[in-house]
């Protein structure tokens, strides 16, 4: 993948629309999970138990879990195939990947590379499909020589696998959608929160399950973080083809997307906010392209509250108390990644140990890292991937134990 890093980037670019300079970083990112997991294969280890029965011996294997059928979306083209891939080679399985639909290239040249780098063929293979999705998504779940099913993308998929998954019962590692707060307090420092919000927001033009998806803003310091935040958005975005000089954000993926985007931006005016950038498709540029856009005066009464946008909208919720901004971060279904900014350290750790969620951002707004877990909890689903927890999800462990034994020497 490092050889062919420009090969890889211009694919990515060309089916899934994001601007070159994100491709890239996505090429970088992806690899990693290869590098990492093939430094933590070497230190997969057992245990010795010491056993209740005298005469016992005790130990445990830790065994591949078998054929894995892994299940990506498009907003990652190559990282969300490789966080299941290098996994699952390090500790000995093999894999059938079902590649988004809207990004099968990247799959196939993954899939083409690891042949090149010497896998041997039938260990990496990759199925390609569109209309007939939910036919192969029942047969990778029903096959019983299939143990094992990671699936990442949205929650309502995610229940179905789940249950298709139950005739076999295969093991399962389901990362499904979010709906991240991202708190600002008014003692945070002002400037970084809007850095970081901007961050994890517009990345990937908001197609990400980690992006920003409600940002709470302390009433004492709600005006100046949304003029700086509308400033920013305002005047250092240029929406364009991804392989155009200077573009920093493409195209929604589409139409779907672009629809649910307009709906949340019309039922957020509808209810009384107010739009203070962009709020509109940019038709001259193609059908699925839309303006980066700044909400402000939101209310949990509208649909950007509850659900996820998956798109280029920031909405800035006022709030007054922490305690209240806790209770409204938790006020959902999901809970995949959670944000806040604040200078006090009572505050950061009281805060991160009552969100209701699989990860949490201090003073940043950027956590993805081949190197810690990442996955949620609720209807986020569950599992890990990267880390050293990553590579459990495609083991069992196999207990030995062994009978008599006899006592120990005597001194
Ligand atoms: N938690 C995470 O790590 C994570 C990462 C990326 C995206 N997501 C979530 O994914 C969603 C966006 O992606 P999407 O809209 O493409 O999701 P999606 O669930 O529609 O599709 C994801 C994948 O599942 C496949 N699929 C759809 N129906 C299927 C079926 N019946 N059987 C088998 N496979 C099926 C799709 O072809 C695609 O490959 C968002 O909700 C986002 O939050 C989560
Ligand atoms: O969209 C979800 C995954 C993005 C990431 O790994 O940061």
């Amino acid at each position: 993948m490092v050889e062919n890093h420009d090969d890889l980037t211009t694919l990515i670019t060309l089916e899934n629309g994001k601007p070159l300079a994100d491709a890239k970083g996505e090429v970088t990112y992806a690899a990693n999970f290869f590098e990492w997991f093939s430094e933590e294969a070497p230190r997969i280890y057992g245990d010795t138990i010491p056993s209740s029965v005298p005469g016992n011996r005790v130990w445990t294997i830790k065994e591949p879990v078998g054929v894995c059928g892994l299940i990506t979306p498009w907003n990652f083209p190559a990282a969300m195939i490789t966080r299941k891939v290098g996994p699952a080679l390090a500790v000995g399985c093999t894999v059938v990947c079902k590649a988004p639909g809207e990004t099968p290239f990247t799959a196939l040249a993954i899939a083409e590379l690891a042949h090149r780098a010497g896998i041997p063929p039938g260990v990496v293979n990759v199925i390609t499909a569109l209309d007939n999705t939910p036919e192969v998504g029942s047969t990778l779940t029903s096959d019983p020589v299939i143990r094992k099913i990671s699936f990442t993308g949205s929650t309502a998929v995610g229940k179905l696998l789940m249950k298709q998954c139950s005739g076999t019962l295969k093991k399962l590692s389901l990362e499904l959608g979010g709906n991240a707060p991202f708190i600002v307090f008014d003692d945070a420092d002002v400037d970084a929160a809007v850095t970081g919000a901007i961050a994890s927001k517009f990345r990937s033009s908001g197609q990400t399950c980690v992006c920003a998806n409600r940002i709470y803003v302390q009433r004492g310091i709600y005006d100046e973080f949304s003029q700086k935040f509308a400033e920013q958005v305002k005047n250092n975005f240029r929406v364009g083809n991804g392989f155009e000089e200077g573009a920093t954000h493409g195209p929604l993926i589409h139409h779907r997307a672009i629809e649910k985007v307009e709906q949340h931006v019309r039922d957020a005016e509808k209810k009384g906010a107010k739009v203070v950038v962009g709020g509109h498709r940019l038709e001259s540029l193609g059908p699925n392209f839309y303006e980066p856009t700044v909400i402000t005066g939101m209310t949990p009464d509208m649909a950007m509250a509850s659900e996820e946008t998956f798109g280029p909208v920031a909405g800035l919720f006022p709030f007054d108390t922490e305690e209240e901004v806790v209770k409204l971060a938790n006020a959902t279904q999901v809970g995949l990644a959670g944000y806040f900014f604040s200078r006090d350290i009572h505050r950061c750790v009281r805060v991160a140990e009552h969100l209701e969620v699989g990860m949490v951002g201090i003073n940043t707004g950027l956590i993805s890292d081949p190197a810690s877990p990442f996955g949620g909890v609720k209807e986020s689903g569950f599992g890990r991937e990267g880390s050293l927890y990553g590579i459990g999800e495609y083991q069992v462990t196999k207990m030995v134990t062994v009978g008599g034994m006899g006592k120990p020497l005597q001194k």
